[in-house]
């Protein structure tokens, strides 16, 4: 489909600043179909894993074709579209333009299927796109310089697509720089207080990849924590993802209240070791909880915290670093055995959700391989 035969189906008022509920809709019509990917796009992808369907509640979803074990990486996606991330947003409008005129036809058109929040819109997007095509000829697919009513739908589509790029846009570095990008399936990828997968920039492979946390069913849905808080009630989330993304959640967390206790439970073990981490200056009164003493009581609070996350199905990085405070505790109580096997814990953990290029985590043991390595040389030197 060229970009003239999209024209008709936007209708953004111009004049004030307002955005209809219908520019948010995709330019095309069905969803469930032409979700073009060239083959470049994704590699180190033997078989397709997963496909994009629609669901009851969600729009449409990512889903696994077929059974997929714990720890695989399903998607490993360059960027249809990325930018480094300049200090403006007008600027990141104008970058934004620029990238898009010289995007080829099919990347366009990928784009402009995805879903656009209508909140992520901003004062400055419509004069800085405006701006732009002010000071910029644009042409149509057959290399015609769009005028009049042309240009200015051209223009209206161009707003649009910047509120999808904003919607899906993930953070990535590029020349070490900040940057954001746009990637196709994972764009389809719909939020789960208890995600089943993990999602991640791989500066090693240069690839923005998804990895699984749990075994997954064949056509169950995949599904990501579109935040960073797993230990926050309920209300909290609903907060979060309705300002940020607009939505109510629907998934099996929010839908099952008997699932609150153990959040509620988490964040109290999670707000005790992190006072505890900060010499307990901030201790939480409210709750009229006693700070913890010593190492021994931390490590049994971070031994039950790990454990609940493990019994709520909240396999992610926040469990990886539990294990690891498990370890460097186990070694401060001069139990270096115990300290090891919480960082094998870890390490698993973390390959499973990352993968095993973690070579840019060595600085000061970062990566749970370097703590784990460090902790077997020190039982090697104990030994010798
Ligand atoms: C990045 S898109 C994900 C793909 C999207 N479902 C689609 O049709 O393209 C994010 C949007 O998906 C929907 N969504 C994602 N997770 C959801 C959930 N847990 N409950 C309800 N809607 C959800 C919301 O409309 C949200 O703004």
């Amino acid at each position: 489909m060229d970009s003239a035969s999209h024209m008709e189906q936007l209708h953004m008022k111009d004049q004030d600043g307002s955005f209809p509920a219908d520019s948010t809709s995709p330019e095309s019509g069905d969803e469930s179909i032409a979700l073009s990917q060239s083959s470049s796009d994704i590699i180190e992808q033997p078989e397709v894993m997963v496909e994009v369907r629609k669901t009851d509640t969600m729009g449409v979803g990512l889903f696994a074709t077929g059974k997929i074990p714990r720890g695989t990486r399903v998607l490993s996606e360059k960027a249809i579209i990325q930018m480094i991330d300049p200090v403006y947003r007008s600027e990141l409008a104008n970058r934004f333009c620029t990238k898009l005129a010289r995007l080829s036809q099919d990347r366009i058109e990928t784009l402009s299927q995805l879903h656009c929040n209508p909140q992520v819109f901003k004062g400055e997007d419509r004069p800085a796109i405006a701006k732009w095509y002010n000071e910029n000829s644009v042409t149509d697919a057959h290399g015609q310089e769009l005028k009049g009513k042309k240009r200015q739908e051209s223009r209206k589509k161009t707003l649009r697509r910047f509120g999808v790029f904003i919607t899906n846009s993930s953070g990535i570095t590029l020349d070490g720089q900040v940057g954001r990008g746009v990637f196709t399936l994972f764009s389809r990828i719909n939020h789960s207080c208890v995600p089943n997968a993990r999602y991640g920039w791989n500066e090693a492979i240069q690839r923005f990849t998804v990895h699984v946390s749990r075994d997954i069913e064949p056509d169950e849905q995949i599904f990501i924590s579109y935040l960073p808080l797993t230990y926050e009630g309920r209300a909290k989330r609903a907060e979060q993802l309705e300002a940020n993304w607009g939505f109510e959640c629907a998934c099996e967390a929010c839908r099952d209240p008997a699932r609150e206790m153990g959040r509620v439970k988490m964040s109290i073990l999670q707000l005790l070791l992190t006072s505890y981490e900060q010499g307990n200056t901030h201790v939480p009164r409210i709750m009229e909880l006693d700070p913890l003493k010593n190492r021994g009581e931390a490590l049994d609070i971070a031994n039950q915290l790990a454990k609940l996350m493990v019994s709520e199905g909240l396999v992610t990085m926040e469990l990886a670093k539990t294990y690891r405070t498990c370890s460097q505790l186990s070694l401060w109580l001069d139990d270096l055995d115990e300290a090891i096997e919480y960082a094998e814990k870890a390490l698993d953990i973390e390959r499973c959700l990352i993968g095993p290029e973690t070579e840019h985590l060595r600085e000061d043991d970062l990566g749970c391989q370097y703590w784990l390595e460090k902790l077997q040389g020190l039982k090697r030197s104990q030994e010798a």
